[in-house]
């Protein structure tokens, strides 16, 4: 549906996005996500045919949108991060308002809103002033706006950031509402367990490149890492953490605070079997250990030496 070519954006002397390819198919939820200032909204503007790339290409069913944004226009739903609606007015009036701007009236966009506000979640405070909505709230009017002219293909910009965690189920909900309905979903975040929840395939992005991709399954099996384990001393960490440094099979060590770490190992032959019997045989003075599963957070981390959120 959407391909995605060598695409790449200058700001100045600055490359914001660095030849990246990525694709989408009919009815997918695809993530893109990385930290902040990867590139994610310099991407997705130029998919929304806010402004042209310097170079690549954007096919949209096979036409050239660089070239020819006409072609996308109509079928395409770009939530931004940045609330635009009138506080004065209520939802419903905003989301008539911007339905008469798509050239709906009358009934057809009464049954409108009646299903986009379904899809959003919203239909009991419809009536209310927008001025009286949290933050999650509007945000959520917001990407119904984005609902109103039936796109094919949904970018949304980071939809729940500084919301609250109901109306980030809602957002989350709505994703999985378009794609039962066979809209395609493009999806920005730099929170991981949202991209892991909703996302089939997912783009890892940062200073302006794809650095991986794949479906979660695929990219924790691509980086290699294997689940870490918590571990808990009754000696102060900083007294064993170069000795627990040094194992041949340790390639990361967090430490937690003064009693705890998290070690990850290279996975070369090595199970936390070996590990917690090299823990004993140096007298560490292990008290418990946990195992934790490994996640896109860890496979960014191991990547790119920092976290999603640093
Ligand atoms: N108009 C602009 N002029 C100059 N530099 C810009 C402009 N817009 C973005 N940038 C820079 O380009 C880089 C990519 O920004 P972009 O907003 O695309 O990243 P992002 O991944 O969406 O991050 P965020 O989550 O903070 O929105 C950043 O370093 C940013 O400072």
């Amino acid at each position: 549906m959407l391909e995605v070519k060598t695409l790449k954006k200058k700001y100045g002397e600055f490359t914001a996005v660095d030849g990246i390819s990525l694709h989408i198919n009919k009815g997918e939820v695809v993530g893109l996500l990385g930290p902040n200032g990867a590139g994610k909204s310099t991407t997705i503007s130029m998919i929304a045919t806010l402004f042209k790339p310097n170079s690549g290409e954007i096919l949209f069913e096979g036409e050239n949108i660089v070239k020819n944004p006409k072609v996308i226009q109509p079928f395409i739903g770009y939530v931004p991060q940045e609330i635009a609606l009138y506080e004065t007015l209520s939802g419903y009036e905003n989301l008539k308002y911007f339905g008469a701007l798509y050239g709906l009236s009358g009934k057809a966009i009464k049954e409108q809103i009646q299903r986009i506000s379904k899809i959003i979640g919203i239909e009991d405070r419809l009536k209310d002033r927008v001025s009286t909505y949290s933050g999650g709230m509007k945000r959520r009017i917001n990407i119904g706006v984005g609902l109103l002219h039936n796109p094919k293909l949904v970018i949304m910009d980071e939809p729940t950031v500084g919301i609250d965690p109901q109306s980030r189920n809602h957002i989350l909900e709505t994703v999985n509402k378009l794609k039962s309905e066979g809209i395609s979903v493009l999806y920005t975040s730099h929170y991981m367990e949202e991209v892991e929840a909703i996302c089939e395939r997912i783009y890892i992005m940062d200073h302006g490149k794809i650095i991986a991709d794949g479906t979660q399954e695929a990219l924790l099996e691509q980086s290699k890492i294997q689940s870490g384990m918590k571990l808990k001393f009754e000696k102060p960490v900083a007294q064993i953490v170069d000795q627990i440094k040094a194992m041949a099979w340790v390639t990361q060590v967090q430490i937690l605070d003064e009693y705890e770490m998290i070690i990850r190992s290279s996975g070369n032959g090595s199970s936390h079997k070996d590990i917690l019997n090299a823990l004993m045989a140096m007298n560490s003075g292990l008290i418990s250990f946990d195992i934790q599963k490994p996640d896109l957070e860890q496979v960014f981390l191991h990547m790119t030496g920092r976290g999603l959120r640093d």
